[in-house]
C-alpha cells in the first residue's frame, strides 16, 4: 500500500452527542491521522467499507443504563479494529463486554489527578502519576467483569482508563480531546501510533497529492470543471487544486451577486489576475438575487433563494462551456456540519450554507468539493502548500449570501447601502490600528429596527447598526474581540457621522456558541 494511502484511512470517531465531538476529530489530525465523524448507529458494513484504522467512540450526554441511549452497531467489537472509548463511550464498550455502568454518588467535573497509571500499556506510556486529567460524568463503570483491566485511577474514580485483555480496545473516563488535560493529545497520539499503528503521514502535503489524484480520476479528459469561486480562501485554494489536476480544463466564474462589499468586485479580479493561470468568468446577476430576495426577510429562506441563484447562474453560463459536467465549490467542514452534517453524520440543522443546505435537489452538475472535510485552518495550510499569497490565505471569510444575511429584514439596494459603507468604515479602522490579521473576522449588520438619537440639537429616528469582530482559528467555536475602546469609539463617530441613515452603533459581545458569527 501506497504511504498515501494508509495515510488516508480514517480514524472513525462516532458521535454519541458529545459537545467535544469535533475536538476529537481536530486532535486526530494534529497527530496526523486522517478523522472522519460519523454517526454512531453507523452499521459494521458500512465501517468496513470505510476501512478505519481505528475507531473512537465519543462521549455523550446520556446514561448508558436508560431506555433509548444511543447505542452502536454491536458488530463493529467483532470487527478487530482498536478501538479507543471515551467517557460515555468507554461506559458503552465496557457495558458491551459484560462490565457494569452506574450512577456515581457524586458527580465529577473538572479537574482530577491520575494515580496507579499503568505506564506499561501503550495507551498510557510516558503519562506520569499525577497528571491532570478533566472530567464530566455522573455515571462510571463499577465493575469491570472478566474481561477488561483498569490502568489508571482517580481519588474518586476507580477506573479512569481500561483496556481489554486480549483485544486492542481501550477507555477512558475522562477527556483527553480538552486543553484542560495536560498531555491529553499525547495520550490520543499513543493510541494512534502505538495501537492503531498509524503512519503519522496525514500532512497536507499528503492530503494535496490524494485530492490532485482523485480530481484527475473523476473528470474525463474531454470534460470541463466551473469552479464557483469569491476571491475567498476556500475557493481559492479549489481553484488552485483544479488548475493543478487539470491545468485549462478548470473555468472560474465569479458572481457579482449584488450582495459584496464595498470594492469587493474589483478587488477579486485584480487579485485572481495576478495570482491565478486559470480562466476567469466574471457575471454581473445582481439584478437577478435583489429581484429574488425581494419582499424576503426570513434568514433560512433568503439562504436557500440565494443558493438556488446562484446554481441557475452557473447553469447558464455552463451553456457555453463544453463538456462543463462538474461544479467545484470550496465547502468545508463546517458549512456541512451546520446545515445538518452527512448521512453518515446527522447534526442539528443551524443554518442552511447557500452551498450545502441552500442547493436546489436538481443540480444539473456532479459536485467536486475537495475541502469537504477540512477545517478553515487546515485549508489555510493548503493554501500555503499551493503557494497561494499571504495576503489571500490569511483573509477573513465572507459567506457567500454576503450581506444579505448581514442585512437583517427586508434586503434593498439602499439598506445594502447604507450597510456597504458602514461595513467599510469599520474595517478600514481596523486595518489602520493593525488588527485585522490578529482578528478572525469583522463586519457590520444593519439591524431591522430604528431609535431615536440627537443630532444638531434635533430629533432623528434612525438604523442601527451592530459591529461583530471574533477570534477563531477554525469558525466552529468563537469569542467575541477585546478591541481597543479608542477603535471602537473612532468606528462609531464615523459610522454615524458619514453614513446618513444610521444613528446608532452597537458592538456585539456575544461568543459562539451560544451566538452564531453571523446574525443570520
Ligand atoms: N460570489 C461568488 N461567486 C461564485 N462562487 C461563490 C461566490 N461566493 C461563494 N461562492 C462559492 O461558495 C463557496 C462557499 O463560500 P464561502 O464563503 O464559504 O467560501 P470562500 O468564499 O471561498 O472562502 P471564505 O470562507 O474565506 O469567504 C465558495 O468556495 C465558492 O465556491
Ligand atoms: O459561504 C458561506 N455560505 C453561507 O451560507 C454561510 N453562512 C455562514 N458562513 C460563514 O461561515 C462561518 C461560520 O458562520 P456562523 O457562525 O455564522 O455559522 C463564518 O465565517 C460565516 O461568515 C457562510 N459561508
Ligand atoms: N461526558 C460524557 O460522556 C458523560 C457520559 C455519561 N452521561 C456520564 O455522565 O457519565
Ligand atoms: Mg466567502
Amino acid at each position: 500500500m501506497q504511504p498515501a494511502d494508509l495515510a488516508r484511512r480514517p480514524v472513525l470517531v462516532l458521535d454519541f452527542g458529545s459537545q467535544y465531538v469535533q475536538l476529537i476529530a481536530r486532535r486526530v489530525r494534529e497527530r496526523r491521522a486522517f478523522a472522519m465523524i460519523v454517526r454512531h448507529d453507523i452499521s459494521a458494513d458500512r465501517v468496513k467499507e470505510l476501512d478505519p484504522i481505528a475507531l473512537i467512540l465519543s462521549g455523550g450526554p446520556s446514561s448508558v443504563y436508560e431506555e433509548g441511549a444511543p447505542k452502536c452497531d454491536p458488530g463493529i467489537f467483532e470487527l478487530d479494529l482498536p478501538i479507543l472509548g471515551i467517557c460515555y463511550g468507554m461506559q458503552l464498550a465496557c457495558q458491551a463486554m459484560g462490565a457494569k455502568v452506574d450512577a456515581v454518588p457524586s458527580r465529577e467535573y473538572g479537574p482530577a489527578a491520575l494515580r496507579e497509571v499503568d505506564g506499561s500499556s501503550p495507551l498510557l506510556s510516558d503519562v506520569p502519576t499525577g497528571t491532570t486529567v478533566w472530567m464530566s460524568h455522573g455515571d462510571q463503570v463499577h465493575e469491570l467483569g472478566e474481561e477488561f483491566i483498569g490502568l489508571a485511577s482517580t481519588a474518586t474514580c476507580p477506573l479512569a482508563a481500561v483496556r481489554h485483555r486480549s483485544r486492542p480496545v481501550f477507555g477512558l473516563q475522562f477527556h483527553p480531546e480538552v486543553s484542560h488535560t495536560a498531555l491529553g493529545t499525547h495520550i490520543l497520539g499513543n493510541f494512534l501510533d502505538k495501537v492503531a499503528g498509524s503512519p503519522g503521514t496525514w500532512t497536507m502535503e499528503a492530503y494535496l497529492d490524494q485530492a490532485v489524484r482523485a480530481i484527475r480520476e473523476r473528470v474525463g479528459p474531454d470534460e470541463r470543471v466551473v469552479c464557483g469561486v469569491s476571491g475567498g480562501v476556500d475557493s481559492s485554494v479549489t481553484a488552485a487544486l483544479l488548475a493543478k489536476a487539470l491545468g485549462d480544463r478548470v473555468v472560474c466564474i465569479f458572481v457579482d451577486n449584488g450582495l459584496l462589499r464595498s470594492g469587493e468586485r474589483a478587488a477579486v479580479v485584480d487579485m485572481f489576475g495576478r495570482h491565478s493561470e486559470a480562466e476567469l468568468r466574471v457575471i454581473d446577476a445582481s439584478e437577478r438575487f435583489l429581484t429574488a430576495l425581494e419582499g424576503e426577510t426570513d434568514p433560512q429562506r433568503k439562504r436557500v433563494i440565494i443558493g438556488h441563484t446562484f446554481i441557475d447562474v452557473f447553469r447558464d453560463e455552463a451553456k457555453s462551456i463544453p463538456g462543463a459536467r462538474f461544479l467545484a465549490q470550496g465547502t468545508l467542514y463546517p458549512d456541512v456540519i451546520e446545515s445538518g452534517g452527512s448521512p453518515d453524520a446527522p447534526a442539528a440543522t443551524i443554518k442552511h450554507h447557500h452551498n450545502v443546505g441552500g442547493l436546489p435537489a436538481e443540480l444539473g452538475f456532479e459536485l467536486i468539493e475537495p475541502l469537504r472535510d477540512l477545517f478553515k485552518d487546515e485549508v489555510r495550510r493548503l493554501g500555503i502548500e499551493l503557494g497561494l499569497p499571504e495576503g489571500q490565505v490569511w483573509r477573513h471569510p465572507f459567506p457567500g449570501p454576503g450581506l444579505a444575511v448581514r442585512c437583517l429584514g427586508a434586503v434593498t439596494r439602499e439598506r445594502l447601502e447604507v450597510l456597504r459603507r458602514a461595513d467599510a468604515i469599520f474595517l478600514e479602522e481596523l486595518r489602520a490600528a493593525g488588527l485585522e490579521r490578529a482578528t478572525g473576522q469583522a463586519f457590520a449588520v444593519l439591524l431591522p429596527v430604528r431609535s431615536v438619537g440627537v443630532m444638531g440639537d434635533g430629533r432623528t429616528y434612525e438604523s442601527v447598526v451592530a459591529l461583530r469582530c471574533v477570534d477563531t482559528d477554525d469558525f466552529m467555536t468563537a469569542d467575541w474581540t477585546r478591541l481597543p475602546a479608542e477603535l471602537l469609539a473612532r468606528a462609531s463617530s464615523r459610522i454615524i457621522n458619514e453614513v446618513k441613515g444610521v444613528n446608532r452603533v452597537a458592538y456585539d459581545i456575544t461568543s459562539k456558541p451560544p451566538g452564531t458569527i453571523e446574525w443570520e
